[in-house]
């Protein structure tokens, strides 16, 4: 069958309508291009296809730079040039937040830095394949183990790490004993590559870390500390606890350097992703505000605070899982709280608190109904919320308009190329 590509949407498909008017998602499409697809599955709302052959190439189209392109489950964009990502994921916002009945819209604003080698941490399962340890992500759309050879937007130091561990595995038969018992392995690298950080998720609690990272330091000098964490996997989704951390070996972080400052993240701790873009995304948060107390919710180590914690005389910042940043943020004007978003404002509507700013960067869930409400009798008058969301924000920016605040700056900073993923930072002020 033969289709039109309308547009790109969330989620990296192409959208085209059948004949009968049926919609479909074409992966590995861009606007505009005529393709042929096969037919995989017929489906209510939307049949499944496949991409047999592109008929007219859009002139954005480009050929993709990791030789697992399709087959990997992690990107979704390396088809199109790096420009006509940006312009994809800023109409794909535009238009979520239309659909939200978000209306006069101020312009999209895009953030961009190299787009490949940008990530700073990375997470590979590990599988025996013909009696040796392998590295690699899932198949597209499934669970399935791919194993994997190149890995262009990581950090070259994750990948060289990836490799050693697989190189000392293949010459040191008791570190690949050790090794088996492995289901996956996260690297965790500061932005100038100079320190390593590895988890290593286990099925059963095993001795031995220090022997393995003694061995692993020889070939990846930048190896700085190490941690096993159990991990369960049962039933369809792999994943059913939450890691139980085992040992430590080394350093129990690293020091990041970021935005003019140091933060210490504990293994397995928050920060954000992409390595070349941190300083930019708190410039546009902090930007020249400035005042008398701003709250920072969803702090994680305090990225915003401490840049806030310059130009507010009090700064708040909240967070669930804050043992990094109470040991991090204190002094004169500084209050860490380790409690949940809603918890906090619920106690601050009773005292009658009242910030200048309020800045949130929630996980993709959204901040939600509650955390809304609550935020509009606090009434603040700017609010800096930054999401990977656009759905989730798109909801919760409608309830913040719906109680008067009014969108003022729309940022779409290009945290993850090559994917789908979107990252966004929208000032509203009443
Ligand atoms: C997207 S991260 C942002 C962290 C930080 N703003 C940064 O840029 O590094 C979201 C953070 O929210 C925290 N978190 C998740 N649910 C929360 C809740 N209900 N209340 C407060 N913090 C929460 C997570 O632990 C995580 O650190």
């Amino acid at each position: 069958m033969k289709l039109q590509i309308e547009k790109s949407v969330y989620g990296g498909a192409g959208l085209a309508h059948e004949p009968e008017g049926k919609a479909l998602l074409v992966p590995f499409t861009l606007p505009g291009e005529l393709v042929e697809v096969q037919l995989v599955e017929q489906k209510k709302t939307s049949d499944e296809v496949l991409l047999s052959q592109v008929l007219t190439a859009s002139k954005d189209r480009v050929k993709p730079t990791c030789s697992h392109f399709g087959e990997c489950g992690g990107c979704q964009y390396q088809h199109a040039e790096y420009s006509a990502q940006v312009k994809i994921k800023s109409s794909i916002l535009q238009q979520t937040l239309e659909r939200a009945a978000l209306m006069a819209l101020p312009n999209i604003e895009s953030h961009i830095g190299p787009p490949w080698g940008y990530r700073n941490r990375m997470r590979l399962r590990i599988e025996e394949l013909d009696g040796t340890p392998r590295v690699g992500y899932n198949r597209r759309g499934t669970n399935e183990f791919l194993a994997i050879r190149e890995c262009p937007i990581a950090a070259p130091i994750l990948w060289r790490a990836a490799q050693s561990l697989l190189q000392v595995s293949a010459q040191t038969p008791s570190v690949a004993r050790w090794l088996i018992n492995a289901v996956e392995v996260e690297f965790f690298t500061t932005g100038d590559e100079k320190k390593l950080q590895m988890t290593l998720f286990v099925r059963k609690d095993q001795p031995g870390l220090a022997a393995f990272c003694e061995h692993l330091k020889q070939v990846i000098p930048e190896l700085a500390g190490a941690g096993t964490s159990l991990l369960k996997l049962t039933g369809p989704q792999r994943q059913v606890q939450k890691p139980r951390p085992l040992e430590s070996w080394g350093a129990t972080g690293l020091s990041y350097r970021a935005a003019d400052e140091d933060y210490w993240i504990s293994r397995g701790g928050f920060f954000q992703v992409n390595r070349f873009l941190v300083d930019e995304l708190v410039r546009i948060v902090a930007a020249d505000r400035n005042g008398q107390l701003a709250w920072d919710l969803y702090a994680g180590v305090g990225l915003f605070s401490r840049a806030l914690g310059k130009k507010f005389q009090q700064v708040v910042a909240v967070e669930t899982v804050g043992a990094d940043l109470i040991n991090s943020f204190e002094g004169p004007g500084k209050r860490a709280v380790e409690a949940t978003t809603v918890d906090f404002l619920r106690h601050a509507v009773i005292q009658r608190e009242r910030p200048q700013l309020i800045v949130m960067d929630p996980p993709r869930a959204g901040v939600g109904a509650d955390v809304c409400s609550f935020l509009t009798r606090i009434s603040a008058p700017e609010i800096v919320y930054v999401s990977c969301d656009p759905t989730t924000l798109a909801r919760d920016l409608k309830m913040l308009v719906d109680a008067g605040y009014k969108l003022k700056e729309l940022h779409l900073v290009d945290l993850f190329p090559q994917t789908f993923h979107l990252e966004t930072v929208v000032v509203l002020r009443k």
